[in-house]
């Protein structure tokens, strides 16, 4: 089986790979939409891309490419700790306190603002399509006074030497990656521990009407019906105008759901289930 993911090599998504498909071969493509047209294309049979992370919140790109340009099941989702290093090319060892830019995914950057605004104040962030796109970047730029922030697979991949480990600013730091595919995956990683079932579903409003939100979350309320999140995104026609994309933690079945979703769309609502899947997390 082909697994394409946000690479190049050594990104998170590449050690969510390693530990979810240990065995298959992984496919790098440079962004997440081309990692999702992949799947379409049938270039890859699987596509892994992030999702949200617990300091930055949502990865928008994923949710957008998958509302409005491909329609792809989520198959499963994988989270993954993540931590995040400083690292410079090892020509600069001598003078590493003159870097003047920093390079990163903007997750990375963002997970690091009080670090890099109390150690590097007003230092120039520039946003790389992924974190192991920076390391790469300056290990072929040597010229660059600049540092990447990234994980320890990325400095020993792209030959970085880590001058300050551990920079992120909570320590309770994950990001959940998708699994998306169009045909059947099977799941059997030894790293990683089933946490349980979700169920995501994207719901549209009807058009301007008073309670309607408070309508979706009684239908999932006096069901009891958990909802372990609710993000809203754009429906990009005007302004105001939002889908709501809602996580349950638990597998669609015959009744409760289906019952939930009838009544929604029996008050205007328009409901798609985005996938029904099992959650892993790699275990500590
Ligand atoms: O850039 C990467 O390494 C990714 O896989 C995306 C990402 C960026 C920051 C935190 C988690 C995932």
């Amino acid at each position: 089986m082909k697994v394409g993911y946000l690479g190049p090599k050594a990104t998170f998504t590449n050690i969510a790979v390693n530990n979810m498909f240990p065995k298959e071969e992984a496919i790098a493509f440079l962004t997440i939409p081309n990692c999702l047209d992949a799947v379409l294309e049938e270039k890859v049979d699987v596509a892994l891309v992030p999702v949200e992370n617990t300091l930055e919140g949502s990865v928008n790109i994923t949710l957008d490419y998958l509302i409005h340009e491909v329609n792809l099941p989520i198959k499963g989702e994988i989270t993954v700790p993540i931590k995040q290093h400083l690292m410079i090319h090892p020509i600069h060892m001598e003078h590493f306190d003159k870097m003047e830019v920093v390079y990163s995914h903007s997750h990375a950057i963002a997970q690091c603002h009080k670090y890099l605004h109390s150690e590097w104040n007003g230092i120039r962030c520039e946003n790389t399509t992924s974190t192991a796109a920076a390391a790469q970047f300056i290990k072929e730029h040597p010229e660059v006074m600049g540092a990447a922030i990234g994980n320890e697979l990325t400095a020993k991949e792209y030959g970085l030497t880590i001058i300050k480990r551990n920079i992120h600013d909570y320590d309770n730091n994950h990001t959940r990656f998708l699994i998306l595919a169009n045909k059947r995956i099977e799941f059997h990683s030894p790293s990683c521990d089933l946490q349980g079932y979700k169920t995501t579903m994207m719901v549209t409003l009807p058009a301007d009407r008073f309670g309607a939100l408070h309508q979706v979350l009684s239908a999932f309320a006096w069901r009891k019906l958990n909802l372990v999140r609710i993000e809203s995104r754009p429906t990009k026609t005007g302004l105001g105008n939002y889908y709501f994309i809602i996580d349950l933690d638990r597998k669609i079945d015959d009744v409760l759901i289906p019952g939930a979703i009838a009544e929604l769309e029996a008050v205007g609502c328009k409901v798609q289930v985005l996938g029904s899947y099992p959650a892993y997390a790699i275990n500590d």
